[in-house]
């Protein structure tokens, strides 16, 4: 079609000739903010239904408050609060006043007063057989769901979620921003942190806009700042921008830090009661050096709450540094942001600044190689569209050290340790730290730990996944760590039953980028062959600790049991040899002078009683005692000094010093490896 067509298909038509006119002429074309997006599609976040959402809530704050601890190297301390508010404290809150029904048959709850007699004499007749097999000593089968009230989608129950922490605390003229933008965040650039999309914190309050239609409200102070910043505000969900209710400075006398998160949210705690506190839990493991003060506030004062997670540690892992991009991991748009935000004004320069692993001759070399148009000294920013797409198809090609992880700040063995000792107190635990490894030019850390035993833990495979030291506790089942402690290891081989064992399997990945399947950060795919062979053999190294530790424990135990075997036969076999000598002495003259000397001075040993049955029994118990002291000698010589009984003591540098210095002793050194 040609230039006229298409402006005779906008023309405006003739009166009369058309009758759809105006709505030809509207282009269906819409936009949407981000804000907007992320509301319809809040299940992507994590706020799926009311009860995800009062999770996914609580796990946002927390994080958030970490992070912000952690930056200023401050040990977390973070107190959590979760209300439980009922409808009417809800109605009086926002000045609604409550209505009583007058016409029930419109609600959904509505039960006629058949249906309801029918129900109630089903549950009387449930009852009965209850209370019959009750007394009959049967186990009690749980009701079946339709015995149950009547239909309806119940209370709603609304929650006060605060989050109170010791952390940095947040600019008075960025907060309406960070708490009222979708996508806008400090944590973008490359680094290890557990934020990363600039969404969780404004989630809550779209769902508590969505759900409540109350505003959040956060007080902060930064270190040192003598006032403190209060903040009331909902999000404009059209425009993606903060409604500033109040925005004030407040006096800070107590020279306070940090940020207190209020937010009002409909919830479902019934449901998510185990997943918020598995959370909790899990985040003590990881975090040994935060304490966490969980609280929960409900209406039935059995429900209330109170759970401290005590700080184990005052040894934290450093704070990740912001790093550089790798060549091998930037794509065009990428190359072109870091052109437009790059203060380095020639090609050579550029090259070597804003990537890692780009030596001055390395650039030089990578600039003769992308051909005669390109220079060293070539201003950066006057590069064409052409030339910047050579230079992605060389990083693409081309062969780069891999990056260091320097940058990376993983829990640390000894923290993890330390963490599933504190909150699951194993029979036996074994942990290993893999070193920095890569892929898609990203670096990043695996650590492992396995626990056999413990209080709370079920038979088989449990397992405790984290990623940059946040748990991740949905979508187990698709996880690379699932996936491999599943099927790719073999349990067996290690003398550990898959499944009558309590298996705990932790392991925890940090990277700058957390290849997370979605922006719900439930879990990591398994289809990056570096991450799940890294799991795999981290997972591996535990067990191998492990085996040693079983088969030597069995070895004990079947040392143990035969000596108790053994031992056991004792009274019955000095019994039955005594009785045989006895009898041997009784024989005549004739038969005993058939004897040699030896067995003739036992018989007149047994005659004269100098050896009684009791000889026997202690000559076989020293006996015994003997052998197994051989055995277990022959053992120890057989396996070497090195598979002595050896229990590995973990010491941490209280600071993060590199130079230790070794402790001599006559019989030994200790040497600390940073
Ligand atoms: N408790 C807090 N203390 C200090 N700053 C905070 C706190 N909570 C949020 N912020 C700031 O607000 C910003 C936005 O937080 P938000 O939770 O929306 O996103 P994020 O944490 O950056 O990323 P993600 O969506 O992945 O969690 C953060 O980047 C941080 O700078």
């Amino acid at each position: 079609m040609g230039d006229n067509g298409v402006s005779e298909m906008f023309e405006e038509p003739k009166k009369g000739k058309f009758k759809t006119t105006k709505k030809a002429k509207e282009s269906v074309l819409k936009q949407k903010s981000p804000a907007e997006f992320f509301a319809e599609n809040k299940n992507i976040a994590g706020f799926d239904n009311p009860g995800k959402s009062l999770y996914t809530t609580v796990r946002e704050l927390i994080e958030n408050s970490l992070d912000s601890a952690e930056s200023i190297n401050e040990l977390p301390s973070i107190e959590i609060s979760v209300e439980e508010i009922n409808k009417m404290e809800f109605n009086t809150m926002i000045g609604l006043v409550d209505r009583d029904r007058v016409d029930e048959e419109l609600y959904d709850d509505f039960e006629s007063a058949k249906v309801r007699e029918k129900r109630l004499a089903k549950e009387a007749r449930l009852q009965e057989i209850q209370a019959k097999n009750a007394s009959l000593g049967k186990k009690a089968k749980e009701p079946s769901t339709n015995t149950k009230g009547p239909k309806g989608r119940g209370e709603t129950s609304f929650f006060k979620v605060i989050c109170k922490d010791n952390g940095r605390g947040m600019p008075h003229d960025d907060i309406p921003n960070m708490f009222g933008r979708v996508l806008s965040g400090t944590k973008y650039g490359l680094k290890q942190t557990r934020g990363k999309f600039g969404l969780g914190a404004k989630m809550a309050l779209i769902w508590s806009k969505m759900s409540t239609g109350l505003p959040i409200e956060i007080s902060s102070a930064t270190k040192g700042q003598n006032y403190s910043s209060f903040c009331r505000l909902d999000i404009d969900i059209h425009q993606n921008i903060p409604h500033i209710h109040l925005h004030e400075k407040r006096e800070n006398k107590d020279h306070w830090h940090g940020a207190e998160i209020q937010v009002i949210i409909e919830g479902n705690w019934t449901t998510y009661r185990s997943k918020i506190l598995h959370y909790m839990r899990q985040m003590a493991v990881i975090t040994p050096y935060s304490e966490f003060l969980f609280k929960y506030f409900s209406h039935a004062a059995d429900k209330n709450m109170t759970i401290k997670f005590a700080r184990r540690t005052d040894v934290m892992p450093p704070v990740p540094l912001e790093t550089k991009h790798h060549p091998s991991a930037v794509d065009l748009l990428l190359i072109k942001r870091l052109i437009s935000e790059t203060s380095k004004p020639n090609l050579l320069q550029f090259l070597q600044h804003e990537f890692v692993n780009i030596s001055k001759s390395y650039a030089e070399r990578l600039i003769g190689e992308m051909g005669p148009d390109f220079s060293p000294k070539m201003f950066v920013k006057s590069l064409t569209s052409q030339q910047i797409v050579r230079i992605h198809q060389l990083f693409r090609q081309a062969k780069f050290d891999d990056p260091s992880g320097d940058c990376l700040s993983p829990a640390g063995e000894y923290n993890l340790r330390l963490g599933i000792i504190k909150e699951l107190q194993p029979d036996m635990v074994a942990t290993h730290a893999g070193s920095p490894q890569v892929f898609e030019g990203h670096p990043f850390i695996v650590e492992a730990g396995i626990s056999l035993g413990g209080k709370d833990v079920k038979q088989g495979v449990n397992i405790f996944r984290f990623a940059n030291r946040i748990p991740l506790l949905f979508e187990q089942g698709a996880d690379v760590v699932t996936r491999t402690a599943s099927k790719r290891i073999n349990w067996n081989s290690y003398k550990i039953n898959q499944i009558q064992d309590k298996i705990g399997v932790f392991v925890s990945i940090v990277s700058t980028k957390i290849p997370f399947k979605g922006t719900g950060k439930e879990y990591i795919g398994d289809d990056i062959t570096e991450i799940s062979s890294a799991v795999k053999s981290s997972i591996q190294q535990c067990c191998n600790q492990l085996k040693s530790k079983i088969v030597k424990k069995l070895q004990a135990r079947e040392r143990q049991d035969r000596k108790r075997n053994l031992t056991r036969y004792i009274p019955d076999a000095s019994r039955a040899v005594y009785q045989i000598l006895e009898e041997m002495t009784r024989d005549n003259e004739p038969k005993r002078q058939r004897y040699d000397e030896k067995d003739a001075e036992l018989l007149d040993k047994v005659e004269s009683e100098q050896i009684t049955e009791k000889t026997l029994r202690d000559n076989l118990t020293q006996h015994i005692e003997k052998v197994d002291y051989e055995m277990a000698l022959e053992y120890a010589t057989q396996s070497g000094a090195s598979e002595e009984p050896r229990e590995d003591i973990y010491l941490n540098a209280l600071e993060n010093l590199p130079d230790f210095i070794d402790f001599h002793s006559p019989v030994f050194v200790l040497r600390l490896i940073p």
